[in-house]
């Protein structure tokens, strides 16, 4: 099996392919700097979700892959506060893509006025953390949890969600 992958993103990808190592799903892997075709910082689940189906699609247009996943992160507004919210889609042709979403945390409000005004949130973590590109390494939700469930742990996850409703791959 061909699986591609929508980033170039280090911790995306690496999620990727520990997720399907671990469910010993065999398969070659590839990525792309797939565009999410949405903003460059998503401000609601629907628009988050739309990138990263538009990534995983992208991939089965552009690459020989049999099956593609498109990875997306951005913020999305509650009556409580702007939350950090993560998805993901995997794509096969002729078949309908799965979708699945990752943790939450609040964002202290410092970064949400950024957020709102229209900054992006990758470069407002490296100034914020002191650090340089927070969002290929622990991402914000490490940063917020103290290196309790960092970026890569998040998209592990929603990896599992994903290939663990692939019914067919188990069997
Ligand atoms: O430091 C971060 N920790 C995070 O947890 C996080 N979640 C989202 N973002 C930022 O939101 C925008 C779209 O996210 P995104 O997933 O589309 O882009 P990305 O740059 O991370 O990857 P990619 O575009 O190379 O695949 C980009 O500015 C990301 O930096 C994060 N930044």
């Amino acid at each position: 099996m061909k699986i591609a992958v929508g980033s170039k993103n280090p911790v995306k990808i690496k999620a990727v392919e520990y997720t399907l190592q671990e469910a010993r799903i065999q398969g070659s892997f590839m990525s792309i700097d797939a565009p999410s075709n949405v903003s460059e910082m998503p401000f609601s689940d629907e628009e988050t979700m739309q990138g990263a189906i538009n990534r995983a699609e992208y991939c089965l247009k552009h690459m020989e892959a049999d099956v593609a996943i498109g990875l997306e992160g951005g913020v999305m507004e509650t009556p409580f506060g702007l939350f950090l919210c993560n998805w993901g889609a995997l794509a096969e042709n002729g078949k309908t893509t799965l979708l699945a979403g990752g943790a939450r945390i609040k964002l202290p409000d410092e970064i949400a006025v950024n957020l709102r005004a229209g900054e992006e949130l990758g470069p407002l973590m490296d100034i914020y953390s002191r650090r340089e590109n927070v969002r290929s390494k622990e991402g914000a939700i490490g940063i917020f949890t103290n290196g309790m469930v960092n970026r890569d742990e998040l998209f592990i996850h929603i990896m599992k969600l994903l290939i663990g409703q692939k019914g067919d791959w188990f069997k």
